[in-house]
């Protein structure tokens, strides 16, 4: 069989005068190192994607983190200045790609924005600046240019008994890193709360009645695939659920002589 593929929306960005299609490279990392797929950056269109075209060529989908913060007009909110980075291009390609890939019950794993977007992708809403809440911690990225300081393990979450995060990484406490300052504020209805941090904040969701493994986590395993088992553990899953998904599309006489 042949090693399966998987979709990374990309991201609009301004670097060096010019506008590029992006993902940071520890995502494409994950895919390969962690996961065992083939990459593919998705680019990031406020319009014109046929998403059924695009996911017909793929076997599952990875949703990044992101700086930007999904528009608040996406759950029937009014947009501040606050709000803001703001990436148009990356929710009109996002937000309905998840939803198709859902309803075609191709696997997911959505990291962080991507928990977000799932969360609003299924109707739910999110809160900004949740440090600002009282009792919250800061979840936000360290200030700092070292990337492994910024993405370092350094908050504990509690995964719940019985869920499918806890069939992957295990139950109980795990620690995990956080460069996040919005969160989920409504849980969507079709979204399960699969893990939380002491101070209350949603860390992981799985979709209710999913066809194939959908998963969401508002930290970042893909950083430190390779080293911390939990994210290795994580992305493994992921990358047998895209590769059972991959067998179930081969025609049976293939599946059969592959075995
Ligand atoms: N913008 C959202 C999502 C945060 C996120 O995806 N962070 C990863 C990127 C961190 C960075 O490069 O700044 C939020 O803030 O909640």
């Amino acid at each position: 069989m042949p090693k399966p593929v998987v979709a990374i929306p990309a991201d609009i960005r301004e670097i060096e005068g010019n506008v590029w299609q992006a993902t940071p490279n520890q995502y494409v990392r994950a895919a390969v190192k962690g996961a065992g797929v083939i990459p593919l950056l998705v680019p990031a269109l406020e319009a014109g994607h046929d998403f059924d075209e695009i996911l017909d060529r793929v076997d599952g989908v990875l949703v990044s983190g992101s700086r930007t913060n999904v528009h608040p007009s996406n759950y029937g909110l009014e947009a501040t200045e606050a709000d803001g980075p703001f990436d148009p291009a990356r929710d009109a390609t996002s937000l309905p790609l998840i939803t198709r890939a859902l309803e075609r019950g191709i696997p997911l794993l959505a990291i962080c924005r991507g928990l977000q977007e799932l969360n609003v992708a299924l109707g739910g809403t999110l809160a900004n600046e949740i440090q600002e809440i009282p009792g919250n911690w800061d979840h936000r990225k360290p200030d700092t240019a070292d990337l492994d300081v910024a993405y370092g393990i350094r908050q504990d979450v509690i995964v719940k008994e019985g869920t499918c995060l806890a069939s992957v990484v295990g139950a109980g406490t795990v620690r995990v890193n956080s460069l996040h300052r919005q969160a989920i504020s409504a849980t969507a209805p079709r979204l399960a709360v699969e893990a939380v941090a002491e101070d209350g904040t949603v860390e992981a969701v799985s979709v209710i009645g999913s066809k194939a493994f959908a998963v969401g986590v508002q930290w970042h395993p893909e950083y430190w695939v390779g080293s911390d088992e939990p994210s290795n553990n994580l992305f493994k899953a992921f990358g047998e659920a895209v590769r059972d998904y991959a067998a179930s599309k081969q025609p049976s006489t293939k599946r059969q002589a592959s075995g």
